[in-house]
């Protein structure tokens, strides 16, 4: 199976031409949460986080997702709890999304897709100084999930979703400042998921603890709709293409289990 080799081909993806093989394996996301097989640990504890919108300070477009950068060269937005040991600094959060509501997460639960799904990327402050360090490091990352549905507005998304129009294409940036990104996490935070995997875009390191969440958030159509506005492809580039369905296909479980914080 795809779990034995050494090496893993992973599906072509929109985002890199042809298959790409990622040394080890056996540790890649994104994957379905099949409930029944998911293990109720009551160890794991409620996650803390402590971010600091005036640590906000751009958006841009990288020609995959769109993603607010935080400053991380200091404690001010941190996680802590829930399944990790260490203190871990937010440095980023992106989103993925189809080009229809009917699929564009990257994780499922029993095979639910939902149309887009955020992550909040965090690195181990305790254990490395950078993140580009804690990127290779079993236990360097951790990224919270949050599954999209599509409903009422959500009034904090708003303020990111008017400042869209002015990154539509790739290597655009615009400042961005005082957007806490703790109005995107549902209001239940206790109940969550959570594997050991990897990045799912390059480098596809296994260092992430996911953390995904139980409870979705609601946006409205028209705000999804202004996602799929932004453009893989640069202002130079004469053929626009939608950035849409930037996720990756999932990946063999390969024996792992999916903890969960509820019973
Ligand atoms: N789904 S995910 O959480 O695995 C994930 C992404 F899906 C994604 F798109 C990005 S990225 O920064 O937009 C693109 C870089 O590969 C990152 N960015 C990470 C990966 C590499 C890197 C380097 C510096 C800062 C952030 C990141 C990411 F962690
Ligand atoms: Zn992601």
């Amino acid at each position: 199976t795809a779990c034995s080799s050494k090496y893993v081909l992973s599906q072509v993806h929109p985002m890199w031409q042809g298959p790409l093989a990622v040394p080890g394996g056996d540790r890649q996301s994104p994957i379905d949460i099949v409930v029944r097989m998911s293990v109720f640990d009551s160890e794991l504890k409620p996650l803390v986080n402590d971010y600091d919108p005036d640590t906000c300070q751009q958006i841009w477009n990288n020609g995959y997702s769109f993603l607010v950068e935080y400053d991380d060269t200091t404690d001010k937005s941190t996680l802590k709890g829930g399944p990790l040991q260490d203190k871990f600094r937010l440095c980023q959060f992106h989103f993925h999304w189809g080009e229809s509501n009917a699929w564009g997460s990257e994780h499922t639960v029993d095979r639910r897709l939902f149309p887009a799904e955020l992550h909040l990327v965090h690195w181990n402050a305790d254990k490395y100084s950078l993140f580009e360090e804690a990127v290779m490091e079993d236990n360097g990352l951790a990224v919270i999930g949050v599954f999209l549905k599509v409903g009422k507005r959500h009034e904090g998304l708003q303020k990111l979703v008017d400042a869209l129009p002015t990154i539509r294409h790739k290597d655009s940036v615009v400042e961005f400042n005082r957007f806490d990104p703790a109005c995107l996490l549902p209001s239940n935070t206790d109940d969550y998921w959570t594997y050991h995997g990897s990045l799912t875009t390059p480098p596809l390191t296994e260092s992430v603890t996911w953390i995904i969440m139980k409870q979705h958030i609601e946006v409205s159509h028209d705000q999804l709709a202004v996602f799929r506005s932004l453009l893989f492809t640069s202002a130079e580039e004469d053929v626009q293409k939608s950035m849409v369905n930037n996720f990756r296909v999932q990946q063999p479980l390969c024996g792992r289990t999916v903890r969960s914080s509820f019973s």
